[in-house]
């Protein structure tokens, strides 16, 4: 949900059969009973962060009571902006703190940029243009699911 006060969608996304509620960092002060009301409506919880926004703005209070963290790759606002490497590593940070966590990228992810993201521990991609642009867009699907899967077992087996 990019919007102000997310607090306020909460119900009306629960009410549609929503399973999943992600809300920008940047849009509260107040994440954690925000985070509980999703859990108490049977929702996962997402927390999102922008491309200023450090990792480390996710404490590890947060996270643990979210079950996502999604880690913005472009600024929020529209599809086919241009893929912002620098915001790679937040991945690897928050992939170490939370080995167990899901962590999504989205924004620009595509076959030239999926390897940087699954190689930093993100397990959860959204991609749009890459995808809907595509000559096979079943391809590029299959790319970025093996290419993610790949990458989580090297993590896994570093891990053992
Ligand atoms: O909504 C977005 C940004 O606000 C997403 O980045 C977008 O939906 C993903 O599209 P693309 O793969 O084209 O970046």
């Amino acid at each position: 949900m990019m919007v102000s006060q997310p607090e306020k969608w909460v119900d009306d996304i629960a009410d549609a059969g929503g399973s999943l509620y992600c809300f920008h960092l940047e849009a509260t002060s107040d994440p954690l009973p925000i985070i509980d009301h999703i859990h108490e409506r049977k929702m996962k919880a997402g927390v999102a962060i922008s491309p200023d926004t450090p990792s480390t703005a996710v404490t590890d209070e947060i996270a643990e009571a979210a079950d996502m963290l999604l880690v913005m790759t472009v600024y929020p606002g529209r599809g086919g902006q241009k893929f912002l490497e620098r915001c790679v590593p937040k991945v690897a940070e928050l992939r170490a703190r939370f080995p167990d966590k899901d962590i999504e990228v989205d924004g620009g992810v595509g076959p030239k940029t999926i390897d940087v993201c699954a190689d930093a521990g993100s397990n959860v991609i959204v991609a749009g243009t890459a995808i809907f642009n595509a000559e096979e867009p079943e391809k590029v699907i299959a790319l970025l699911k093996s290419t993610v899967d790949v990458a989580q077992a090297k993590i896994a087996a570093k891990r053992a």
